[in-house]
């Protein structure tokens, strides 16, 4: 399913004469539907369960971490309605050979960034789905991002970072375990 193209053109038409354009002239006069194209594509996630990715694997006897750092991601502040974006960092140590491809783990990420989010949820639901997929001993997500809604409007503050993670299993008991996986994070 995709958005209601109709009804977002019908909305950014209305937000244009809101704010006293003419959404007729030249420029804008494609714009309504340049938006729906866009959120078709930004909110992809509303339609993606980030567990159908995780959950083809294949079986590997690897049981020590695996990790996939620094996968880009854009999201759009629910408050807002503007981006935040950065990186998210995302291990799990696999068991009983739930070993899933690494690709998938950014296609996770990626499905539950493209709808309207919090930093937090995002964190979360990606650490809940590969627990409930893989049923790891651990899971760790980390996510850095900067929000356009605390650079660009409000308090101001461009480069602020905004730091959540988000840690299940042997990393929330094992503070060595932990401790490795940041260690490698951070490097
Ligand atoms: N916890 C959390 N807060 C967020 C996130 N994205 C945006 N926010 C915050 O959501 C809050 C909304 O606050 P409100 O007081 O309702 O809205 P506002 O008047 O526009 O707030 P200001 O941004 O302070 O001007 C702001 O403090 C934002 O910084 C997020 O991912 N997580
Ligand atoms: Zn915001």
């Amino acid at each position: 399913m995709s958005v209601d193209h109709e009804k977002i053109e019908r909305a950014v038409r209305m937000i244009l004469e809101a704010i006293g354009e003419d959404p007729d002239r030249k420029g804008l006069e494609e714009t309504p539907q340049r938006v729906a194209r866009m959120y078709d594509e930004i909110f992809q996630g509303m339609n993606q369960d980030p567990k159908t990715f995780l959950a083809k694997t294949f079986d590997e006897a690897h049981e020590e971490l695996v990790l996939v750092k620094d996968i880009p991601f854009y999201s759009m502040c629910e408050h807002h309605l503007v981006p935040f974006f950065g990186k998210a960092h995302v291990g799990y140590i696999p068991k009983g050979g739930r070993v899933t491809g690494l690709s998938k783990l950014a296609r996770a990420v990626e499905a539950v960034a493209r709808r309207p989010q919090l930093q937090e949820r995002l964190t979360t639901t990606v650490a809940n789905s590969i627990v409930e997929t893989l049923h790891p001993y651990g899971v760790i997500v980390v996510i850095e991002a900067e929000h356009m809604c605390m650079t660009m409007r409000g308090i101001k503050k461009p480069g602020a970072r905004t730091i959540t993670s988000a840690v299940r299993g042997i990393f929330q008991t094992d503070a060595t375990a932990r401790a490795e996986a940041l260690s490698l994070i951070n490097h």
